[in-house]
């Protein structure tokens, strides 16, 4: 009611709907429809850059355009805003934390995902790839994508986080994790059998098995010191904070592991995913990334795993990866509260107001990608072409996503071995997708499957199976 009545101020135009309700229903039908984009554009078209608007019972302003996309990511004024669903799903992690608490956490996090750590995790996650195609891919003739690629980014994850016990919590938790990272939109009310209800149920589950853990690595750090070597999240944790780096305590530092999870593995298996259909109907583009591959493949070392030179060396790939990344964006919006009033080109944003920005707006616009629905990996070859501010998958800005590196290596990783060994067609060849708010095709991108097997990789890749065995 007071944010109504606040009619002196120059507030955006448009309206704020009906009560409580606003255009939430709107909007989420548009997501499950995959025409929030359109929605986007008649609003814009309608009331300009800046309107009002009210979503999830907040009065919500929609931004679009560079400028704005600027102004949303690095504004000091404007905090990194989460459902209520998603505090109660993961406590106090980088995505809840705020202030001081928020700093440490994020040096702490940036640290263990920074480039040169990542490069230390590349054999891991090539023996996980190998492991999970071997298990779930090699010898079948039909396979849905989407449940596999969330399996096996899961499995990556896992591997660098947990270490040995990796396996163990894959196994035990998968759903868990499924239901957990589904739970995150959803109405807050702890109701069993509910998305919420099932959610925390499994929220709970995946906390107790990995407190174990942490339990676990605290007494091994305690008895054998700092003389311990370990790429494993709890233990990088635990060392820095013996150094002071940190103040979290071993249930923070818990919730951080499970929100690093759940940012990683949803957000790459839609990459992969959406890769995989792209392929299936792209010819040239699936020709030129064979090309670059086969040779990777060809110059393997002896013990067949890809190494941190052969991912550098996948510069085509990593240019359809990001053709994907801007025709079908993992995370299609940031949203963000003032915390204090804000004047933005004219207009009153008022503390407490949400604001928000979709990555299609830019992403989708003729004025910075020329003929912006085609796929066209070649429009990243100069990167530099490409106006600031208009292609964020990754966000921008302090809260920029930290799991860059890793998402670019484990993508190239897990293409490696999906394009050199198989070919595959499309079961529905106009298999649509919603917005969950993850892209997520309607009935999983079923695939049939064929083997690949070039003269040249043959050995390599047999090689390759009795290594991993
Ligand atoms: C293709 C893959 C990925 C995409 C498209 C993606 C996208 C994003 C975006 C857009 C944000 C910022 C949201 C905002 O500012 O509103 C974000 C944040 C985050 N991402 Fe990612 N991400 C990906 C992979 C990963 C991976 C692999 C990890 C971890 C290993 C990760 C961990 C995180 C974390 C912890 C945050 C929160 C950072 C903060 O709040 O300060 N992400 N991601």
């Amino acid at each position: 009611k007071k944010h109504r009545s606040c009619s002196t101020y120059s507030l955006p135009p448009g309206d704020l709907g009906i009560p409580v309700v606003g255009q939430t229903l709107s909007l989420l039908h548009c997501l499950h429809s995959n025409t929030d984009d359109q929605w986007f554009r008649d609003r814009i078209k309608k009331y300009g850059p800046v309107s009002k608007m009210s979503v999830l019972g907040s009065p919500t302003v929609l931004l679009a355009g560079p400028a704005a996309n600027h102004f949303i990511f690095t504004n000091e004024g404007l905090a990194l805003t989460q459902t209520r669903a998603l505090r109660s799903l993961l406590g106090r992690c980088i995505l809840t934390l705020n202030g001081d608490e928020l700093k440490q956490v994020r040096s702490a996090l940036q640290g263990y995902l920074r480039p040169e750590m990542v490069r230390s995790y590349v054999g891991k996650m090539d023996e996980e790839v190998r492991r999970q195609i071997k298990l779930n891919w090699f010898g079948r003739d039909r396979v849905t994508v989407l449940s596999l690629a969330r399996r096996l980014t899961l499995g990556i994850i896992c591997s660098v986080v947990f270490g040995q016990e990796a396996a163990a919590i894959v196994e035990a938790h998968a759903l868990d994790f499924q239901l957990l990272g589904d739970a995150i939109l959803s109405f807050p009310v702890n109701i069993p059998y509910t998305r919420f209800g099932k959610g925390m149920r499994s929220s709970a589950k995946i906390r107790k098995a990995i407190t174990r853990i942490a339990e676990k690595r605290e007494q091994l750090l305690f008895h054998e010191g700092h003389a311990v070597s370990s790429t494993d999240f709890i233990t990088y944790m635990l060392i820095l904070r013996s150094q002071g780096s940190h103040s979290l305590t071993l249930e923070d530092i818990v919730d951080n592991l499970m929100g690093i999870i759940i940012g990683a593995h949803g957000t790459t298996s839609a990459l992969i995913t959406f890769m995989i259909r792209h392929l299936a109907n792209e010819p040239d583009v699936l020709a030129k990334i064979t090309e670059e591959q086969d040779e990777i493949a060809s110059n393997k070392g002896t013990e067949g795993v890809l190494t941190w030179e052969d991912v550098s060396r996948m510069k085509y790939t990593w240019k359809v990866a990001m053709e994907t990344l801007r025709t079908v964006p993992p995370v299609f919006g940031s949203f963000r509260t003032a915390t204090k009033d804000i004047n933005y080109q004219g207009y009153h944003i008022p503390k407490g107001w949400k604001v928000f920005a979709a990555q299609s707006i830019t992403h989708l616009d003729s004025r910075f990608f020329n003929e912006p629905t085609k796929f066209d990996p070649s429009r990243f070859e100069k990167r530099s072409s490409i106006p600031p501010y208009t292609f964020l998958p990754f966000g921008g800005g302090p809260r920029m996503c930290p799991g860059t590196e890793f998402s670019r290596v484990e993508t190239m990783v897990a293409m490696h071995y999906l394009v050199t060994q198989f070919r595959w067609k499309l079961c529905y060849k106009d298999e649509t997708y919603k917005k969950d708010p993850k892209p997520t095709p309607v009935f999983g991108l079923p695939v049939e499957l064929e083997l690949r097997r070039p003269a040249s990789t043959a050995d390599a890749w047999n090689a390759l199976y009795v290594h991993s065995d």
